[in-house]
């Protein structure tokens, strides 16, 4: 295993603290990918035909990555000076709302889902396994993703969590979505857990971000893509490249 160096820091020991809360699409499954072509799939043309400044791999994780669906189109849109009505939740994926694109977008990602299924990562799914073994760590899925229960349904990972707050979950109980942390907080309170002794597991620039600011005992970075240094920037207290890299650590073997 390579040495892990934070800042200078290093990380002997991995502690789950009494709770560990995953964030889904790059976390535990590889569908932030998925998400990441779907938002290419629509605004590529979408800025193309309104002469913007054209999409780029990067606007996925300066303005969407982990934000709830309609906040991620709001943020890019703003980025390039364009005002769309926001319209409503069921607008037809046909309309040119801040609702309608969010909606087109989410067609494509459950075309790819439906079509391709999607399998766990396996060092995600080995971490699980060695929380479960050590006991006494309770977990849960905090999700900005509508999309979070037939994901993790496809991903056969439904049934290791009790607690999941999703995107559907945060807009019945008027949650706010990441980078607020309120999602997180929701999910270690259904758990009994204060924020200190909570674990918040993230991708994204708006997770570690919803981590740092709900005050969680550690946030822990994993970079899919989003960077290192910039998630250490927004709040991450650690970054892996997999969780498989803790799976010693919380067997003990570096106790
Ligand atoms: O549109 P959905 O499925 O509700 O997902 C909202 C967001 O969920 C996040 O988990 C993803 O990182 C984003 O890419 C996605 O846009």
């Amino acid at each position: 295993m390579l040495p892990r160096v934070f800042l200078g820091a290093p990380l002997t020991t991995f502690d789950p603290l009494d709770a560990v809360l995953f964030d889904l699409d790059g976390v535990l499954t590889p569908t932030a990918e998925v998400h990441r072509r779907a938002w290419a799939r629509l605004f590529e043309p979408f800025l193309a035909e309104r002469g913007a400044t054209a999409y780029t791999a990067q606007d996925y994780f300066d303005y969407i990555d982990g934000k709830p669906r309609y906040e991620g189109v709001a943020a890019l849109l703003t980025s390039r000076g364009i005002d769309l009505p926001y319209g409503e939740p069921d607008d037809s994926p046909d309309a040119d709302t801040v609702c309608g694109l969010g909606n087109r977008k989410n067609a494509v990602f459950t075309a790819v889902l439906d079509a391709d299924g999607v399998a766990p990562y396996p060092g995600s799914v080995a971490f699980l396994d060695a929380l479960a073994r050590r006991g006494g760590v309770q977990v849960a899925v905090v999700s900005s993703s509508k999309n979070a229960r037939p994901v993790l349904r496809a991903a056969g990972l439904m049934d290791r969590f009790t607690v999941i707050v999703d995107g559907v979950v945060a807009a019945e109980h008027g949650i706010p979505g990441k980078p607020a942390p309120d999602t997180y907080l929701y999910a270690a309170e259904q758990l009994g857990v204060p924020a200190s002794r909570a674990v918040v597991v993230e991708d994204a620039h708006s997770g570690v971000e919803a981590g740092h600011a709900g005050h969680f005992g550690h946030v822990l970075g994993v970079d899919r893509g989003a960077g290192r240094e910039s998630l250490l920037a927004k709040g991450a207290d650690t970054v892996v490249e997999d969780l498989a890299e803790l799976v010693d650590d919380v067997n003990g073997a570096h106790a």
